[in-house]
């Protein structure tokens, strides 16, 4: 297959999360503004959310009429449909289309069925055969509402391979964040990470053209090498990958930051290793991570399971791994691999003396 055959879906893809990256700065913006009480309530999350998600599967639509449209997002409409949702709808519906026309691209205009509509176009199942594209609207809802890191993740599936992927980070500074937990006094903030397969993965300043290539850190050094994981200590044990920088030889302390926006720091350098190891029962779907493993793959690195599998796209709207999501560049691997597997059998040890 020729790498360029992906060309036309890779630039709408960049579109639409953008657009969708505009809508979601918009309710930061506001949400930060506002008082404690209302930051406590999910409102503005969930109308970020349904809004991005509308944005992206009307843009796509818009772009690539002629292809059949299949879409794997986190969201669906059932909850926006009751009675007591009206108002959300409404105010999700006015934010899509403040966002369209306040961009200028595009002059439509859409009713509260549009949107719903659109929304619900998010519900297919993906799986092996075919294109479907895999949405997450925003990823890191956590990092949201702190006012930290999100992404916008949206790759597509082509026979139950990851073959682009597009991450927008409208929070993530353009310079290296290594070091700094995700936070910088430098002005220039939002990146638009963009990766096709056989291409490399590119790096932008969001809403800005020019994209510039980025490869990851080759250190084969763990000394030199820093690490990412969670910010939520709920999604990913922090005490089993700091034993495993232990037994690495990682000196540096973990850098903390929310959603995607790691594989884009680490795709670009800004660390050598992702670690996330959820806690026991949890399934990880497929939009958390489609978007985000082809940009660093481009980039020059590697993403599987703790048993060294590449991370399987194909088999629905969950990931079937082993245990946990292990990043890095090709060099450092092997050793990072062993230093994740005697970790986890001394853990399981432990635990099964206890
Ligand atoms: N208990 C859990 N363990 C692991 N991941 C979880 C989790 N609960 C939620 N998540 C996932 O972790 C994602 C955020 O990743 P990170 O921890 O890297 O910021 C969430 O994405 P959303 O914010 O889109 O729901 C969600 O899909
Ligand atoms: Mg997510």
């Amino acid at each position: 297959m020729s790498s360029s055959s992906y060309e036309k879906e890779l630039a709408a893809a960049k579109k639409a999360a953008s657009l969708a990256a505009r809508l979601c700065q918009t309710v930061q913006k506001a949400l930060l503004k506002s008082d404690i009480q209302s930051k406590a309530d999910k409102s503005p999350v969930t109308v970020a959310d349904y809004g991005s998600q509308a944005i992206v599967s009307l843009v796509l639509k818009m772009e690539l009429p002629s292809e059949k449209f299949s879409l794997v997002a986190e969201e669906d409409s059932a909850d926006l449909q009751k009675d007591e949702s009206q108002e959300t709808l409404k105010r999700i519906t006015d934010l899509v289309n403040d966002t369209f026309s306040s961009e200028g691209t595009y002059s439509i205009s859409v009713s509260e069925e549009d949107v719903l509509a659109a929304i619900d176009s998010g519900k297919s199942d993906g799986g092996p055969h075919g294109r479907h594209w895999v949405l997450d609207p925003i990823d890191g809802t956590k990092g949201f509402v702190r006012g930290d890191q999100y992404a916008i993740a949206l790759a597509l599936l082509d026979e139950g391979r990851v073959v682009l992927g597009v991450l927008a980070c409208p929070n993530l500074p353009f310079t290296s964040i290594a070091n700094l937990d995700g936070h910088s006094s430098e002005n220039q903030i939002g990146c638009l990470f963009s990766a096709q397969t056989g291409c490399g993965a590119y790096m932008q300043l969001l809403h800005e053209p020019s994209a510039a290539k980025i490869s990851v850190c080759t250190t084969e050094n763990p000394a030199d090498a820093s690490f990412f994981e969670s910010y939520e200590a709920a999604h990913s044990l922090h005490d089993l990958s700091s034993a495993i920088a232990k037994k690495l030889g990682v000196q540096a302390p973990p850098v903390r930051i929310d959603s995607q926006a790691k594989y884009g720091a680490l795709a670009r350098g800004d660390g050598a290793i992702y670690l996330r190891f959820p806690h026991k029962g949890y399934r990880e779907k497929i939009w958390d991570h489609a978007a985000g493993s082809i940009v660093v793959t481009e980039a020059g690195g590697i993403a599987t399971d703790a048993a060294g599998n590449n991370l399987d796209f194909s088999k629905g709207r969950y990931l079937d791994l082993d245990t946990g999501i292990i990043v890095t560049n090709k060099k450092l691997m092997p050793s990072l691999l062993s230093a994740v597997q005697e970790a986890i059998r001394e853990q399981t040890q432990s635990a099964s003396h206890m």
